[in-house]
C-alpha cells in the first residue's frame, strides 16, 4: 500500500527500534511488568508517531443523522480516486449513460494541498453478531480517515477540510440525481427487515407547465416555492426553522400527487414518500425524518387514512390470527414485529414536523394530501405547521385550456365555448378531462377528442341531474310515507294513551276503594 510504505520510510528507524525493544521486553520480562510497560510503550509510540488521524463517520449524533461531511468527502474523493485508486465502486447515473466512481473500502489514496501531502482511506466495520434490528446503530459502520503529518495540523484543520467540503459540494451538485425515497417495509436478501429509506431515481415528468389548474393560483404557488427555496437568510433572521408545510386537498384525480412531482421538479428537490402506516412508533418516525436530506419534500399522502384524531392509526396492520406459523426463527420474528400494534401518535407526528426536532436540517417542504380536509384535526393543519392550504378543485376552463394546449396543441377551437359553459355547469375531475382529451388512435384528431369531451361532459351533467332528481324523489317519497304514517301513528298514540288512562283511572279507583274500605273499617 502506497501510504503505509511512504509513512514507514518517513518514520525511519525510530519506530523499528521501538518495536524491537518491545518484542525483546515481551520475551524476557514477567507478565505483570509487561502490563504497565505496555501503557508507557503506547504513550511513547503516540509521541513518536508523527501523524494526526481524523475520522469522518457516515452518521452523526448517536447515528441518528447522516453526516453531510461524509457525503461531501465521498464526492470529493470520487473525483480524486478516478486517477489513483486501484479499486473503485461504481454508481450508475441517469439513463445508464455514465457512472459515478468512488473509492472502495480499505482503499487508500493520496491528495496534495498547498504542497502538503495527505492520505485518505475508506473503511467499513461490519457487525460482529447477526441480530434482527430496526435501527441503524446495529448496522455496519462506514467512515473515512484522513491522515496528515503533525506539523501541518493547522493548515489541514483550518483550510484543507473546508476546501474538501466546498469542492465536494460542487461535485455533488454536478452529479446529483434526484431520488424518490420510500419507507415501505422491505425484506433484504437475508430475510432481515430494514427500516431505512429505499430509493429509486425520481423521473416524474409533471411540471407546473403540465399542471392543469387556475392560472393565478399556479403562479402564486410557484412564487411561494421559489421564495422559500431562496429564503435561508430570511428564515434565520425571523428565527424560524427553514421549512414550509403545504396541505393539498380535493377530490380524487384533481392533481395533488402531480403537483408534488411538479414542486420537486421546479425546485430540484428529492421526494420522501412517508408511509405512516409502516412506521411502528414515534422514535422510528423521528429517525426516518432525521435521515432525510436537505432540499427535499417529505410527503404524507392521504393523511386522514394514516392517523386518526386520537393519535392511533386508522389502518389496521394486524394480520389474521389463523395464519400458518412460519417454522424458521427469522421469518417468525419478522412476522411478530409486523403484528405489533403501531404506536405512532398524533402528538408524535406534530412534534416531528413542528417541534424542536424539526429544526435539525433545513430546506425541507412537508406536504400532506387528503380527499377529506374536514376530517383532519385542526391542530395538524394550523398555520405554522401547514402554512399553505391549497384546494385542488374540479376542472375549470383555465385547467381545460392547459390540457388542450398540452394534449392537442390547440389554443382555441369552435367547441371551446360549449366546453366552457359545460364545465361551469358540471363537476368533472381533471383526470377525467385528461382521459377524454387523449387521442386513442392515430385517427383521433382534435375535433374528435374535443367532441368526446363534450359528450362526456353532457353525460356527466345528465347523470348529476338524474342523481339530484332521484334524491329529490326519494326525499318526497320518504316525506309522503311519513305523512301517510302520521294519522296511523297518532291513532296508535291516542289509543295507547286511552288504555293508559283507563288503567290509571282503574288503579286510582281501586286505591280509593281500598282507602275507603280502610276508612270504613
Ligand atoms: N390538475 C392536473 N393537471 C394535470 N394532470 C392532472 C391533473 N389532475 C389530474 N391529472 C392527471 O390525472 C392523473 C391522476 O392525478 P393525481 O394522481 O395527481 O390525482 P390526485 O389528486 O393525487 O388523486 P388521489 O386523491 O386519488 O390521490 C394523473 O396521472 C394526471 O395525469
Ligand atoms: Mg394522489
Amino acid at each position: 500500500m502506497a501510504m503505509v510504505g511512504e509513512m514507514w520510510s518517513q518514520l525511519g528507524s525510530t519506530m523499528a527500534t521501538l518495536m524491537l525493544v518491545y518484542t525483546v521486553f515481551k520475551q524476557f520480562f514477567p507478565h505483570h511488568l509487561q502490563v504497565s510497560f505496555e501503557k508507557y510503550f503506547n504513550r511513547i509510540v503516540r509521541y513518536a508517531y508523527p501523524y494526526v488521524e481524523i475520522t469522518f463517520d457516515e452518521f452523526t449524533g448517536e447515528r441518528m443523522k447522516r453526516s453531510e461531511a461524509y457525503s461531501r468527502i465521498k464526492s470529493y474523493l470520487s473525483d480524486k480516486s478516478k486517477a489513483s485508486a486501484k479499486r473503485l465502486k461504481a454508481d450508475v447515473v441517469k439513463d445508464s449513460q455514465s457512472a459515478v466512481l468512488s473509492m472502495d473500502y480499505n482503499e487508500e489514496i493520496t491528495d496534495e494541498f498547498q504542497g502538503v501531502k495527505v492520505w485518505w482511506s475508506a473503511h467499513r466495520t461490519l457487525p460482529t453478531t447477526q441480530r434482527i434490528s430496526w435501527y441503524p446503530n446495529d448496522d455496519e459502520k462506514k467512515y473515512y480517515r484522513l491522515t496528515v503529518h503533525k506539523r501541518h495540523r493547522e493548515l489541514i484543520t483550518q483550510s484543507y477540510i473546508s476546501h474538501v467540503m466546498m469542492e465536494g459540494k460542487e461535485i455533488e451538485t454536478r452529479n446529483r440525481q434526484r431520488k424518490l425515497y420510500s419507507n415501505n417495509p422491505s425484506q433484504n436478501w437475508d430475510g432481515y427487515r430494514s427500516n431505512k429509506w429505499s430509493n429509486v431515481l425520481f423521473e416524474h415528468p409533471a411540471t407546473f407547465d403540465t399542471l392543469a389548474m387556475d392560472a393565478k393560483l399556479k403562479e402564486e404557488i410557484k412564487n411561494d416555492l421559489i421564495k422559500f427555496s431562496k429564503g435561508k437568510d430570511y428564515y434565520a433572521r425571523i428565527g424560524k426553522a427553514w421549512k414550509r408545510g403545504y396541505l393539498l386537498y380535493g377530490p380524487p384525480g384533481t392533481g395533488k400527487s402531480s403537483m408534488i412531482a411538479a414542486m420537486a421538479n421546479l425546485l430540484d428537490y428529492d421526494v420522501y414518500d412517508l408511509e405512516l402506516t409502516a412506521v411502528k412508533e414515534n422514535t422510528e418516525l423521528r429517525r426516518l425524518l432525521l435521515d432525510t436530506s436537505s432540499k427535499s419534500i417529505i410527503v404524507i399522502e392521504d393523511i386522514d387514512c394514516s392517523i386518526d384524531l386520537t393519535g392511533q392509526r386508522g389502518k389496521k396492520t394486524e394480520k389474521d390470527g389463523n395464519e400458518d406459523e412460519p417454522s424458521d426463527p427469522v421469518t417468525k420474528r419478522v412476522k411478530e414485529e409486523e403484528k405489533k400494534e403501531s404506536k405512532v401518535t398524533l402528538s408524535g407526528l406534530l412534534n416531528c414536523i413542528d417541534g424542536l426536532w424539526s429544526s435539525c436540517g433545513g430546506e425541507r417542504i412537508i406536504v400532506f394530501t387528503t380527499n377529506y380536509v374536514e376530517k383532519l384535526d385542526p391542530a395538524l393543519i394550523r398555520r405554522g405547521r401547514m402554512d399553505k392550504h391549497i384546494e385542488l378543485p374540479y376542472c375549470c376552463f383555465d385547467a381545460f385550456k392547459v390540457f388542450a394546449k398540452n394534449y392537442l396543441e390547440v389554443d382555441s377551437h369552435s367547441l371551446f365555448r360549449e366546453i366552457e359553459s359545460l364545465l361551469g355547469e358540471t363537476n368533472m375531475t381533471p383526470a377525467d378531462v385528461a382521459e377524454n382529451l387523449m387521442p386513442k388512435s392515430d385517427y383521433d384528431d382534435v375535433e374528435t377528442c374535443l367532441k368526446r369531451l363534450v359528450e362526456a361532459l353532457k353525460n356527466t351533467k345528465e347523470e348529476a341531474k338524474k342523481k339530484v332528481e332521484d334524491e329529490a324523489r326519494l326525499m318526497t317519497e320518504k316525506e309522503e310515507e311519513k305523512q301517510r304514517q302520521k294519522p296511523e301513528k297518532e291513532e296508535k298514540e291516542r289509543s295507547g294513551k286511552n288504555v293508559k288512562e283507563v288503567k290509571e283511572n282503574g288503579a286510582a279507583k281501586v286505591g280509593v276503594e281500598v282507602k275507603e274500605t280502610g276508612v270504613t273499617r
